[in-house]
């Protein structure tokens, strides 16, 4: 169930964030938020329903912004791109969405041909089609390429989802909540893909979170938001060897292992 390590550059932080705050009205979601990512690290951001962890992976794609503090992606400062430099560097920071976000009148192909042709005309469909079953085989699903979401389980959508997200080959990938909705023996299917993923794809990645076997199976590290702010971080161990009430209901409520 532990993680394997990684190999990690801590030299190179791809994704920085300091001092962010982000409030809707009076409801003040980050506080003052600190982050680094590594290259090659997957970095699990974990926290109770509401605490800011979809808000905090949107600021970062640049889909919301922040009130205040300083996000740098990839050495750019997200805060100070155009429109144009942001979908630039969308093409390489993957969002994989909960509900894996797949076309439903689409089959398994069209899925994953559409942001690679929207985002690159210039393709054969050689290359195309090289590209969609690189990464299909990448996730393991060769087989569905001609079928529709519809006759796909719930763990093969996602991994479709992410197989779309791959496409594009991403630096980062952010994966909001990849185990959501998915039976016990899925999640670890999951949760070993976005391992492969990391090793076979070199890529960064947040996974954001409340399912403690998620964190534990594909975090090199992990920081925990209480009160909008990161208090805890470091391995599972590390996160969880504490007397703090609001970690130890945390895991005691969501922890079967
Ligand atoms: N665009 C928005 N406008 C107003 N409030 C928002 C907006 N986006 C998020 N919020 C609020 O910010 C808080 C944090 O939301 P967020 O979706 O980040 O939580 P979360 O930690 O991802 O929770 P969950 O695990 O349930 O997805 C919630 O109270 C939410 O209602």
């Amino acid at each position: 169930m532990e993680k394997k390590a990684s190999p990690i550059n801590r030299e190179n932080a791809v994704i920085s964030i300091r001092d962010l705050k982000k409030s809707f009205g009076s409801l003040h979601v980050l506080r003052g938020v600190d982050l680094n990512l590594y290259q090659g690290e997957n970095l699990v951001v974990l926290g109770r329903s509401g605490t800011g962890k979809s808000v905090l992976i949107k600021i970062i794609s640049g889909l919301l912004h922040p009130d205040s503090g300083e996000v740098n992606v990839l050495g750019l400062s997200v805060g100070s791109l155009s429109d144009r430099e942001l979908l630039q560097l969308r093409l390489k920071v993957g969002f994989s969405f909960q509900n894996s976000a797949l076309y439903d009148s689409m089959t398994v192909r069209e899925n994953l041909e559409f942001p690679l042709v929207r985002n690159y005309r210039n393709l054969t469909r050689k290359e195309i089609d090289l590209a969609v079953e690189d990464v299909l085989d990448g996730v393991g699903l060769s087989q569905a390429i001609n079928q529709m979401p519809s006759e796909l389980s719930g763990g093969q959508r996602k991994r479709i989802g992410i197989a779309r997200t791959l496409i594009l080959r991403p630096e980062i990938m952010l994966y909001d909540e990849p185990t959501a909705g998915l039976d016990p023996i899925t999640c670890i299917d999951i949760n070993n893909l976005i391992n492969e993923v990391q090793e076979k794809y070199n890529t960064s990645a947040i996974i954001i979170t409340h399912d403690l076997t998620c964190a534990k199976m594909t975090g090199d590290r992990i920081m925990m938001l209480l009160d909008g702010r990161f208090e805890r971080q470091g391995t599972f161990e590390q996160v969880f060897d504490t007397d703090d009430e609001r970690v130890k209901t945390f895991y005691n409520y969501n922890f079967t292992d």
